[in-house]
């Protein structure tokens, strides 16, 4: 079992060369505007630190959340940070904005070499959007020995019963052929369901750590 603590948020950046130096490995979250990173951070972290809004665009620079990670089992504790990004293609900022903030961004993701985890963000009900595809091939083209990039669909809980039960069977199908998939933990009026969220974390924490050989158990 994971447990975390001293989450807190560190600062933000809206540049490679403003960001602090980095004391920990990196997670960083990717994905569309409203996909969910922010929530999802703060599901992990069990906390509000992250802003979330129904509103696309709510995030705008790089944002950096400290904590220590515990695997009570092995006796490991390892700080680890996770980053806050803007959506990816937001598009409702100028042209000239939204360009600088590529190149930015771009430079960020290729240069900050602590990233160990990029965690790429797909909501469940648009699985094949190109916008997804290009993404994960940008950072397929960029990504060290030492990285790994992981898919997690979110907001499968606003898929019908069949479809829910299609990407579960996609997930199980994935895993095996040595990528993974994880389903969405968001409970928005329920207590979090602790066995998925732990398996959720200890499936990130060992990415982390480099460690791809487990497949993450089909269940929940
Ligand atoms: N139903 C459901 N809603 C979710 C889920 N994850 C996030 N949301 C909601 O989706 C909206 C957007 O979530 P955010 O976490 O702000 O999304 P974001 O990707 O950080 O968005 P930007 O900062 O704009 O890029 C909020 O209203 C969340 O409550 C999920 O798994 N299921
Ligand atoms: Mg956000």
């Amino acid at each position: 079992m994971i447990t975390i603590t001293n989450a807190h948020f560190l600062t933000s950046a809206s540049k490679l060369s403003e960001c602090p130096a980095p004391t920990t490995s990196e997670i960083v979250m990717l994905g569309r505007s409203n996909v969910g990173k922010s929530t999802f951070i703060n599901t992990l972290l069990e906390s509000n630190l992250a802003k979330s809004s129904s509103t696309p665009g709510k995030t705008r620079l790089i944002n950096f959340f400290t904590s220590i990670w515990h695997d009570q089992e092995k006796d490991l504790h390892i700080p680890i940070s996770l980053i806050d990004l803007p959506g990816i293609g937001y598009a409702k900022v100028s042209k000239q904005e939204l360009t600088l903030w590529q190149r930015n961004l771009w430079e960020f993701l290729q240069q900050r070499s602590s990233i160990k985890l990029f965690i790429h963000l797909i909501d469940a009900r648009h699985q094949q959007l190109a916008i997804d595809s290009n993404l994960a091939s940008q950072i397929q083209a960029i990504l060290r020995g030492d990285q790994i990039l992981l898919p997690i669909y979110t907001k499968a809980d606003k898929l019908t019963k069949n479809d829910l039960a299609k990407l579960k069977q996609k997930a199980a199908l994935i895993t095996t052929n040595n990528a993974t998939i994880a389903r969405t933990i968001y409970r928005p009026k329920s207590p979090q369901d602790p066995t998925l969220l732990d398996m959720i974390r200890e499936r990130i924490f060992y990415a982390l750590l480099g460690d791809i050989s487990t497949d993450m158990p089909n269940k929940g």
